[in-house]
This record gives structure tokens, C-alpha cells and sequence, in this order.
């Protein structure tokens, strides 16, 4: 059965119960004044240059270096009002988090305070997703919704739900005109918005196949500015409104919903914001607002998104490739060449990686270098990857990091989404590794 579009229970005022109340900017300030850390750096784990910076010691290194006497005696707060105490030294103990970069990313005039609450509410969202996977298996919360959703694919609960934990935030925060989601047939006009006006694109849950199996998952999301664009706000009361509700169902949309459609159908070359969140072994926040692309990781002993890595560029070149090679039969001949080419063992050795997660193998390539591949084949023209929300996102990170992203012969970022969930065919990876690949598949062999 298909589900009602969400737009008709946006027009009730049936608004879904938020997971989360919207964060004030002074409110945000408060989650990050919780522990004392310090920095340190060490090289990352694929021993490329890049420089991880952790930004705490843990308690024994500090408690080694008798920086603290014990820590029972004097609580961490006093510690940090004594540190900053000092004349002319800033504290030995300081911490980054996501809550504190915005805050300074909007003190040096990087995003304004809109902003600062959008992203803020989408790491609300990712957080709670998490906890949800986490316990997956032990609340029932694994398998199917029972829904074909507008993908033509099985709905997972989590699926669902991770949906609606991300619309409740965003809503929430009060600043987000337009939803646009994997999970939704059409773009979400958003009716408490009060300022800011942000066009919001998402998938709730990539690699949706890992669930079940405690695998890799992540959510992609990418923020477009408010721009000039009509609201696009639906009003089913309002008499002189095409929208026939008998022909919502069939997804002939009104005059109205074709504006939100337009609205969020922008290329990736307009983001102003974009990001994911792996779900692994370590709970990443990835994202970069136009300078940059930094990494916080979850700590789950106070829930806060730590800074660990800033500036990430990745590797101009790398051994991973990572295709679906079960297509391999199904892609035009250059494309193969390519793939027997590297795979052939007397030139460079390549390793390959498929971890079914789009989320999972773009932060591994951030990290180590290489390229992903999802290409169109003959049964499946445009391959897997759905452009606005999984495709450009990943692809503005990828370029931000000093990558390169493309369909094979357009730049990702340029291609300008016709339809929501229009599918794209995607190469991304280290700029070498694309050169090479993309020389395969101009050539004319
Ligand atoms: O099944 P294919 O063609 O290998 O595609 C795998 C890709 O599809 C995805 O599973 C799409 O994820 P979702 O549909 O769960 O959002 C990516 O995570 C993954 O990289």
C-alpha cells in the first residue's frame, strides 16, 4: 500500500510528535561547557599526511603527567576555572565540539545563526539514530515497515522511523522551509517556519541492507540556501488550489507541490552545507559548510560530537576501488577495461572494498584514498545513487576534501536534479584515481 503523502498531514496540523525541542544558540553554548580535554595529534590510521588532531588525552595520561593531582579532589570544573585563570596561557584543557565550531564558525561570520540551528538539529537527529540502531535488534526495531516505499523498495522500520526522528528535528528548529527525503514521495512543505527558510535534503538511513546485520549504516544530508524561491507551503483548505486530493495519491501533483519540487530540485553546485554521519564502530559526523571538511566523533560518555579531524584532504591517490563487481557482465566495455586494467596484478596493486554502504566507503576514501564507483549499467541505466540527496551532498564533500566526483563525463555538482529522486551513475574518489578512470571512459577503444 502506498503511504499517504506526508503533506496530508502536514494540512490537518496534525503535526507529528517531535523527538526534540528546537536548541537555542545560548542552549547550545551550555552542551559544550561538560569536560576538560586537551590536544594532541597523531598521524591517522591509512599513514597518509593528513594529521588527526584528538582533541582530549585520556585520564591516565593526564593523571602520568600529574597535571592532576587527583582528579576527586577538585571537580574537572574547577580544574578548567584554574587553568583559564592563568595570565597569558589559555587552558591545557579545552575541547572542541560540533557545538562549539558552529558557534565560532558563526562568531567569524561563516554561517549565520540560522544555520547554526539547522546543522545543530540534523546532529540532534543523528544522535538519536544511532541509539536507535544500537538497539536495533533488542526493541524490535529490525525488518520491514510493511511499505513499498516510492523507491520501489521494502521499507525497513528503521527506515521509517529515522525518517520521521529527522523531520521532527528539523521541523523543530523553526528555520526549515522544505524537506526533501529518500523516505517521502514528495518534498515536505514545512509549516512552523519561522525564519530561515532552509531547503533540507536527506537520506534518513543509507545502506539500509546493513541494518539488520549490524553493519555499517549512515544519513546524508545537504542544506540548500532559503534563495528566493516562493514558499511553496500547502494549504489544502484554500478552494482555489488544483491539488485534487484523489490525484495526490497518484502523485499528479498540484501547482503547489510542483513548487516544492522545483524548490529543492537544485544542482549540488548550490549547497551551502553538506555532511553524513557514519554509524560504526565509531559514531562520525562529517561535514563541511564551504571551507573545509572536518570530522567529529560521537563521545558517548556525555553524547557530544568531538572534534577529531580538521581540514581533511584526501589522498591524491589510493589502492581501494570499490565497485559492485556483480554488475561487472552489465557495464559497457570501457568500464571493464578499466576494472580487468587495475585489477591486473603486474601493475599497481589495488584491493577491493564493498561495504554496501555509500556513508562507509566515502569516509573510509576520505581517510585512505581511492574510488567508488556506481555506475549506470544496462538494467539499471543510472545505477543506485539517488543525486540530490545521496550523490551531490557527497560529491561537495569529496571536492571540498580535494576530490573529484562525476557521472563519468559531468561533474556531479553541475547535473541539476529534473526530479526528486532522480537516480545518477557516480564515480567519486582521489583526483588521480579519477583522472585514470575517466581517461578509460573517453577513450575509444
Ligand atoms: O546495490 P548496489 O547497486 O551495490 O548499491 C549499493 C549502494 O546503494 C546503497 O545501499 C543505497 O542505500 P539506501 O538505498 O539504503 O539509501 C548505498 O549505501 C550503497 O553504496
Amino acid at each position: 500500500m502506498k503511504r499517504k503523502i506526508m503533506m496530508m498531514i502536514m494540512s490537518t496540523g496534525a503535526t507529528p510528535k517531535a523527538f526534540s525541542s528546537s536548541l537555542s544558540s545560548s542552549q547550545l553554548l551550555q552542551q559544550s561547557q561538560v569536560g576538560s580535554f586537551t590536544s594532541n595529534g597523531t598521524e591517522n590510521t591509512c599513514n597518509n599526511h593528513n594529521r588527526s588532531h584528538y582533541y582530549y588525552v585520556n585520564r591516565r595520561s593526564r593523571l602520568q603527567r600529574g597535571r592532576i593531582a587527583s582528579v576527586n579532589q577538585r571537580s574537572e570544573t574547577s580544574q578548567i576555572i584554574n587553568k583559564q585563570d592563568r595570565k597569558g596561557t589559555s587552558s591545557t584543557f579545552e575541547i572542541e565540539t560540533l557545538t562549539t565550531w558552529l558557534l565560532n564558525q558563526e562568531r567569524q561570520g561563516n554561517i549565520d545563526n540560522e544555520l547554526t540551528i539547522v546543522l545543530s538539529s540534523i546532529s540532534l537527529a543523528c544522535k538519536q539514530i544511532s541509539s536507535l540502531l544500537q538497539r536495533a535488534t533488542l526493541s524490535n526495531l529490525t525488518g520491514s515497515q510493511g511499505f513499498i516505499n516510492i523507491q520501489g523498495e521494502d521499507q525497513r522500520k528503521l527506515d521509517f522511523i529515522a525518517n520521521q526522528v529527522f523531520c521532527n528535528c528539523l521541523r523543530s528548529t523553526g528555520r526549515t522551509g522544505i524537506i526533501a527525503s529518500e523516505e517521502e514521495d514528495v518534498p515536505i512543505a514545512i509549516e512552523e517556519t519561522y525564519s530561515g527558510n532552509y531547503t533540507v535534503v536527506f537520506d534518513p538511513i543509507d545502506g539500509s541492507s546493513n541494518i539488520d546485520t549490524g553493519l555499517t549504516t549512515g544519513s546524508i544530508f545537504g542544506i540548500y540556501s532559503p534563495g528566493d524561491q516562493e514558499p511553496c507551503i500547502v494549504d489544502y483548505d484554500d478552494e482555489d488550489d488544483s491539488t485534487d486530493p484523489a490525484l495526490v495519491d497518484d502523485l499528479k501533483l498540484g501547482k503547489q507541490e510542483q513548487k516544492c519540487v522545483v524548490s529543492a530540485c537544485q544542482p549540488g553546485s548550490n549547497l551551502l552545507a553538506a555532511g553524513y554521519c557514519m554509524y560504526s564502530t565509531m559514531v562520525v559526523f562529517v561535514l563541511s559548510i564551504g571551507k573545509g571538511v572536518y570530522s567529529f566523533t560521537l563521545d558517548p560518555m556525555y553524547g557530544e560530537f568531538v572534534l577529531t579531524q580538521k581540514n581533511i584532504q584526501i589522498p591524491k591517490s589510493g589502492k581501494i576501488y570499490s565497485f559492485n563487481e556483480a554488475n561487472y557482465q552489465l557495464w559497457d566495455d570501457k568500464l571493464k577495461k578499466y576494472i580487468d586494467d587495475i585489477k591486473d596484478t603486474g601493475k599497481k596493486q589495488y584491493s577491493g572494498r564493498y561495504i554496501g554502504c555509500f556513508v562507509g566507503e566515502i569516509h573510509r576514501m576520505l581517510l585512505c584514498g581511492g574510488i567508488y564507483g556506481n555506475p549506470g549499467n544496462i538494467k539499471r541505466k543510472e545505477g543506485n545513487l539517488r543525486l540530490l540527496y545521496e550523490c551531490a551532498p557527497m560529491s561537495y564533500l569529496v571536492e571540498q576534501a580535494g576530490g573529484k566526483a562525476s557521472d563519468g563525463h559531468r561533474r556531479i555538482l553541475d547535473i541539476k536534479p529534473d526530479e526528486i529522486h532522480q537516480r545518477a551513475p557516480i564515480f567519486i574518489g582521489s583526483p588521480e584515481e579519477m583522472d585514470k578512470l575517466e581517461k578509460y571512459l573517453s577513450s575509444s577503444i
